[in-house]
């Protein structure tokens, strides 16, 4: 049996079993463009990771090798220490894509999205059972979109369409849930109500894996971040990883990076570095990324 049969519920909390390994990962495209050279990452089940970098960095091209979407040209994924294609295989990777993925004029009712996650557990014939039903009603109620599930998934706001994918995620009980984006054109409302929701997940011991160009909410709910640019630069845990040196390799000129000196009264100077790489900004003081409190402001601010 293997030793990691037991990853499901009973074993909560972050714990020293792997949730995701990339070891020395290279993917090439057909048009012959490498998007990862040589990307090695690990991270701890029971977490929340941000996956962080410009455009074009790479962090979608990891996501697809890790759902079994691109092929690695070299290296190797494994996931809940099982290579990726037993773990698609046991439906424990459940994928919540960018909006851009998706053909919104598609006819479908949100209680349809979310019932897709349901497949996997289903036969050939796709035929609901209760427990299938019964997921879909939980996983609708627990992103607050019960009163939309006969809703047209076209006719709903972006943000509440995220929640729609994100229920399809948590109909699916995938323990690996990997998120492109999932704060681009959501209300500060919503973004707080995700990243609740996956503080939850988390706490059952599960895995996220969250691209995100948010940098300000990252300090605030990732345990880890990984930076990518090509290949991974950094990993580890945020307080070490989300540094002002790493993000400046990490995004170059293409981050707004202030520096400001809070008073020349103070002495040694205190100095204060903004960077933005989208709505939120990242606050830096002393060195140190600053947390935002639950009304948004940062430390210090209060
Ligand atoms: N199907 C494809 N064929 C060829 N090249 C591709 C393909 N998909 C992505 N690329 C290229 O691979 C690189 C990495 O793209 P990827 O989508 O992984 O970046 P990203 O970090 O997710 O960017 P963004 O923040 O804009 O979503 C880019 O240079 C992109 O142009």
């Amino acid at each position: 049996m293997n030793k990691h049969a037991d990853w499901r519920p009973g074993r909560t909390g972050q714990d020293d079993r792997s949730g995701i390994t990339v070891r020395a990962a290279t993917v090439t495209y057909r048009n012959g463009h490498t998007a990862l050279s040589d990307a090695s990452f690990t991270i701890p089940s029971g977490t929340i990771t941000a996956l962080v970098g410009v455009n074009g960095a790479g962090k979608s091209t990891i996501f697809k090798a890790i759902m079994g979407f691109v092929r690695l040209a070299k290296g190797e994924i494994s996931v809940l220490d099982m290579p990726v294609n037993a773990a698609l295989k046991k439906n424990l990777v459940a994928y919540v894509p960018q909006s851009e993925e998706v053909d919104w004029n598609f006819p479908v009712l949100v209680e349809d999205v979310v019932m897709m996650g349901r497949y996997g557990h289903m036969g050939p014939l796709r035929r609901a059972k209760k427990a299938d039903r019964e997921a879909v009603d939980k996983a609708l109620a627990r992103v607050n979109m019960t009163e939309f599930r006969h809703r047209q998934i076209g006719e709903l706001s972006g943000g509440q369409k995220k929640r729609v994918f994100l229920a399809r995620a948590l109909a699916q009980d995938g323990w690996v849930i990997l998120l492109d984006e999932p704060f681009t054109g959501v209300d500060v409302k919503t973004e707080d109500q995700i990243i609740a929701l996956l503080r939850d997940l988390r706490d059952e011991g599960r895995v996220m894996l969250v691209s995100t160009h948010n940098l300000g909410s990252v300090p605030e709910f990732c345990d880890q971040t990984v930076l990518v640019k090509g290949t991974v630069l950094a990993y580890g845990p945020t307080a070490e990883t989300f540094t002002e040196a790493n993000l400046e390799q990490a995004f170059g000129g293409v981050l707004r990076h202030f520096m400001l000196n809070n008073g020349a009264k103070h002495e040694p100077p205190n100095p204060v570095g903004i960077f933005s790489d989208d709505e939120r900004p990242l606050i830096f003081r002393d060195g140190v990324a600053q947390k935002r409190d639950e009304d948004g402001k940062a430390e210090g601010e209060r």
